[in-house]
């Protein structure tokens, strides 16, 4: 269902419409590598095809001894004891295929108990049950030829020394759930439970499309009344972070013929900044409502004016221009679709905590607020806003006001990246924002020592 109306929705009530009326699909999937699987989305359940670790190991260098031979009642230090050393097993050996001494050394030693020089991470031996580190022998440390019997000084505790097969996982276990993003850890655990490669979704191919006859080419000699276009980039790489691609990013007129003609076929969503209010040459509004795309007041600031639709089958999200409002409307509504299309769980871009506020600063009544902040150790004595050369407790419009301390009670401090708080023109202070605090819309002023939920960028 469409709908275009005045009443101001709230950020959750405008998602659901957005996700209603553009019914985002995971798309399909595809086999990589793990070494290419670094951020992708996994597509099915992986669940441990052997045990971890595979085989009961050694945790030491040392030896392997079997504890009953220590006699029941021996204290720890009542040594020594004496062993014929019966076999030699390095990492990546087996019990049986080891360089062995069996046989001959049996002869040499008489009746001495059995042990076996064994290495971290090697097989334990079938009647071994614990390890005795080579410090607690009189055996020599380092590279050297195993010796026909070793000596133990301190007897070892039941089990010591031995990582038991499976104990980290278990064969058959759950262990990535499907719609996991692949860190570099997840590899890795990937890797242990047997895996080679991986089958991920697709990257969601997104276009980004800036209008505004004000842009010019980040980089580019400004001609008067130009600005750079510096919301091209931002949606691009913001896509890359949120793991789609973006497959086009460029500037298009200021006109609504001009917007309809850029947009893009053969992509999964496209995604614009700008022309989305109530100004005389407002493009995406003027094509968006002639083609039945629904455009919304959200009660939030910034990113009041927010549209969407779609052109032919392609979802179109549609941002407005100010850059900060592109930065927190992308947190808010693109990274979550883009979630959707890579089956990610929701709860994945919708982690929030708290921390208490620094300085106090202002907030638009109505509009729940969504103010970049830059994150100190709790318990900072906090000036004013994050970065000190843009202080300036003078000023007549400024959204944030001098702050306190808060206790340091284990909750991080909240600092507006900008003495004008929330200003969604403020492009140049967006690289200090690491959250984006939560003032309920019904609140015009935030206390020093407050507690704001933070959303994580
Ligand atoms: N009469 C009203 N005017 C405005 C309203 C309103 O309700 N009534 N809402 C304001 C709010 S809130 C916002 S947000 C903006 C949204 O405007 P548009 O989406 O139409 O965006 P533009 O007018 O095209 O641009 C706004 C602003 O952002 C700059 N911009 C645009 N594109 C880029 C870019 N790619 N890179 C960098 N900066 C960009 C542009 O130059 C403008 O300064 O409308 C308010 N007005
Ligand atoms: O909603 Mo607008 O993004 O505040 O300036």
């Amino acid at each position: 269902m469409s709908s275009t109306s005045d009443r101001p929705l709230t950020p959750e009530d405008y998602w659901q419409l957005l996700v209603e009326n553009l019914a985002p699909q995971r798309l399909g999937t595809e086999v990589v590598s793990l070494a290419d699987s670094h951020g992708r989305t996994l597509a099915d359940d992986a669940h441990a095809t052997f045990s971890v670790p595979p085989f009961d190991n050694s945790a030491m260098d040392g030896f392997a001894v079997r504890g009953a031979d220590f006699g029941d009642d021996a204290g720890h230090d009542d040594g020594p004891w004496e062993f014929a050393v019966v076999a030699d097993i390095a990492a990546g050996h087996t019990p049986t295929a080891r360089g062995d001494v069996e046989g001959t050394a049996r002869e040499e030693v008489g009746q001495l108990p059995p042990a076996a020089r064994i290495m971290t991470g090697a097989p334990m031996p079938a009647w071994a049950d614990a390890v005795v580190p080579v410090e607690d022998t009189d055996a020599p440390r380092g590279a050297s030829a195993a010796p026909r019997t070793v000596t133990v000084h301190r007897a070892p505790k039941p089990g010591a020394n031995v990582r038991l097969a499976g104990e980290d996982i278990a064969a058959e276990d759950l262990v990535v759930s499907a719609g996991s993003v692949i860190s570099a850890r997840t590899a890795s655990t990937l890797a242990a439970i047997g895996y080679g490669e991986v089958e991920v979704v697709t990257r969601p191919r997104v276009a980004v499309l800036a209008t505004g006859a004000e842009l010019a080419a980040p980089g580019e000699q400004l001609s008067p009344g130009m600005i750079p276009d510096s919301n091209s980039t931002l949606l691009a790489l913001l896509v890359r972070e949120a793991g789609g691609q973006a497959v086009l990013a460029r500037t298009t007129g200021d006109t609504a013929a001009d917007f309809g003609a850029a947009l893009p076929t053969d992509v999964d969503l496209i995604v614009t900044s700008g022309g989305v209010s109530m100004g005389a040459f407002d493009p995406v509004k003027e094509y968006g409502l002639a083609h039945g795309w629904t455009f919304e007041k959200v009660a939030m600031q910034p990113g009041k004016p927010q549209g969407h639709g779609m052109a032919g089958s392609v979802p179109v999200i549609a941002l407005p221009g100010n850059p900060v409002s592109v930065a927190v409307s992308f947190r808010l509504f693109v990274r979550p679709f883009i979630g959707r299309l890579l089956g990610q769980p929701d709860s994945l871009a919708s982690t929030t905590r708290m921390a208490r506020a620094g300085p106090a600063w202002r907030s638009s009544p109505g509009r729940r607020q969504y103010l970049p902040g830059a994150l100190l150790p709790g318990g900072s004595t906090v000036r004013s806003s994050a970065n000190e050369n843009l202080v300036d407790e003078g000023s007549t419009h400024g959204d944030s006001t001098a702050g306190g301390s808060t206790d340091g009670d284990g909750y991080d401090v909240v600092v507006p990246v900008h003495r004008l708080g929330s200003g969604s023109h403020l492009a140049a202070s967006l690289h200090a924002a690491q959250v984006l605090a939560v003032v309920d819309a019904e609140v015009t002023e935030v206390k020093p020592g407050d507690l704001v939920q933070i959303i994580p960028l």
